[in-house]
């Protein structure tokens, strides 16, 4: 048996003990995850300046803060999102108990890339722990430093429920051989199809953490000073290497010098008149990468940088002018710190650019004008889109964090992972009692059952809104008691109400003679109290 084959036997056999079952447990086991960036921050920190040139303080800002989140945030959610979730009914289904039960789906194999190697390796299985699953990790053999770091999760997590493998591309392919209850892959497109062709064998649901080239429109009715700050800190971070860097510019002709010399003022301001030597300029992870991001720009007219040194994987911050759309440079994402700038002519232009490629991870758009950003909105589609930031989506738990298309299928963060590598399973429960009200669904399939059917099934059942109703309704009671001069209250539909309320309530006799003083906010619900005549 092979190494592989033993961790996914091990996981799956831990799993089916049911010993995550409990919240406890995976409590337990989140806490001990937070203790192994907290125990073990040095050597993640010298891992990652080893592997990408990453100083301490980028690693705490851009992987481990947001992972500590998204653990306290699981820790405190955990039982609300465990918890059975009730849904409306139909008159059919009222007196059940129909709800939603998130459970375990078994063993997950997350494949973690190695650009932010903590972050996209961790997170996921923040979600999978939270889910009660079991998990077999494999973190990117590019970044081997961190690699190796991730060894030693097992010291803090339990260890046959959570397994990490090391290893390269056959390591990876020896994997995806076996059967798991969910993968969750990030990296790139490429290899996310043969990801998604070896699940297909077991019939295993997939989450694709892809990327692609991300577009960045800015209209020319913008502070371009700022939108160019907030670029170059969206562009150069961590070299380039950041799935949802925005990959090249899209502007008019006449502000593209403007916008040349507001990034060269940034990358001076930011990284100094020497990137080189400056300890928060990192590095490209291999010399592969380096060749290739390097072989981007033969072609393209370089208007800041182009240069490299290939002995320390360095690039300088580069941006390329009035590239064309055939270059070398638009036919795959960069991945590096390379910009191009690419003129159209207005919004309408940048729009079709956009849609005649493939769907971005992030769309990003820079305008002081609501009605252009709403125009790139309803026009476009993409992972996220942001007006007049870069990146920052990505700390914001409650959003899905994900792409579209080629840019990946499936989300995370928060609950949204917790949902993703859970199984929602639909649950009704009702009792052996009221038959006579299943007759409607029994042969024979009279005109007059199905009349019935249509009531019983068609009209929503808003428990919710019943319940608002009866409180406004007590409220106007009490308010009919203190204020004289009223008689009494009753609550009546609105006469193109559509609801299950508005048909009950059509039965009742509404008050004569009334006069409506309150109206709930909802459609169908209105108080009224008669005057004494
Ligand atoms: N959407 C996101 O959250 C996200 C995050 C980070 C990176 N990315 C994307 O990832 C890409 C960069 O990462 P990468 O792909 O270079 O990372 P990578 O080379 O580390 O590959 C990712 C994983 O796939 C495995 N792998 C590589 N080749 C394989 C093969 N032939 N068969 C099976 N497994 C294989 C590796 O072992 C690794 O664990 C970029 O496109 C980037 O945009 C996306
Ligand atoms: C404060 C902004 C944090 C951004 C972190 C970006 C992580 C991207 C992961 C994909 O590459």
């Amino acid at each position: 048996m092979s190494r592989e084959q033993l961790a996914v036997q091990k996981a799956r056999e831990a799993f089916l003990t049911g010993i995550s079952k409990p919240l406890e447990y995976r409590i337990k086991q989140l806490k001990n995850l937070k203790r192994f960036i907290t125990e073990r921050a040095t050597d993640i920190s010298e891992a990652l300046r080893k592997d990408l040139y990453k100083s301490e303080n980028a690693t705490q800002m851009f992987e481990i803060i947001g992972l500590e989140g998204e653990i306290n945030l699981a820790v405190s959610k955990l039982a609300e999102w465990a918890a059975p979730r009730p849904v409306n009914k139909n008159l059919l289904t009222i007196s059940d108990d129909v709800y939603i039960q998130p459970e375990p789906l078994g063993v997950v194999l997350v494949i973690g890339a190695w650009n932010y190697p903590i972050a996209v390796t961790l997170q996921p299985l923040v979600g999978a722990i939270a889910a009660g699953n079991a998990a077999v990790v494999k973190p990117s053999e590019v970044s081997s430093h961190t690699a190796k770091v991730m060894e030693l999760l097992p010291h803090y997590l339990d260890p046959e429920m959570y397994q990490v493998v090391t290893g390269g591309v056959p390591e990876t392919q020896e994997l995806l051989k076996q059967r798991f209850d969910h993968i969750f892959y990030t990296g790139n497109s490429t290899v996310g199809k043969l990801v998604m062709e070896a699940a297909a064998h077991h019939l295993t649901p997939v989450t694709l953490e892809l990327g692609g080239k991300s577009p960045c429109y800015i209209d020319k009715n913008c502070d371009i000073r700022i939108a160019c700050r907030r670029i170059t800190w969206g562009k150069y971070m961590n070299c380039g290497q950041t799935c949802i860097a925005p990959d090249y510019i899209l502007c008019e002709s006449s502000i593209q010098d403007q916008v040349i010399n507001e990034i060269q003022k940034c990358i001076q301001e930011f990284y100094t008149n020497d990137p080189k030597s400056f300890a928060d300029y990192g590095r490209i992870i291999n010399q592969r990468h380096f060749k290739r991001i390097m072989a981007l720009i033969e072609g393209s007219s370089v208007a800041i940088g182009g240069d490299g040194d290939e002995s320390e994987c360095y690039i300088a911050p580069t941006v390329l002018r009035d590239v064309k759309s055939g270059s070398k440079v638009m036919q795959e994402e960069i991945f590096g710190p390379i910009l191009p700038i690419i003129t159209v002519n207005g919004l309408k232009e940048a729009i079709q650019f956009i849609n005649e490629r493939e769907k971005p991870l992030a769309l990003y758009i820079f305008s002081s004008s609501s009605k252009v950003i709403k125009q790139m909105i309803s026009e476009t589609s993409s992972g996220a889109l942001l007006a007049n930031d870069c990146l920052v989506h990505f700390t914001i738990s409650d959003l899905p964090f994900g792409g579209v298309g080629n840019s990946g299928t499936g989300r995370y963060h928060g609950k949204y992972g917790f949902d993703q590598l859970s199984h929602l399973r639909s649950c009704l429960i009702k009792k052996l009692n009221m038959e006579g009200v299943n007759r409607i669904r029994y042969p024979p399939h009279t005109t007059e059952k199905l009349r019935w059917a249509r009531v019983f099934l068609l009209k929503q059942v808003n428990l919710a809104r019943w319940r608002q109703m009866a409180q406004v309704a007590l409220l106007a009671a009490l308010a009919a008691f203190v204020v004289k001069g009223y008689k009494g209250t009753c609550i009546r539909p609105e006469p193109d109400g559509t609801d299950i309320t508005d048909w009950f309530m059509q039965s009742h006799d509404v008050c004569s003679q009334s006069q409506v003083i309150h109206t709930s906010v909802q459609k169908g619900a209105c108080v009224v109290m008669q005057r004494y005549k």
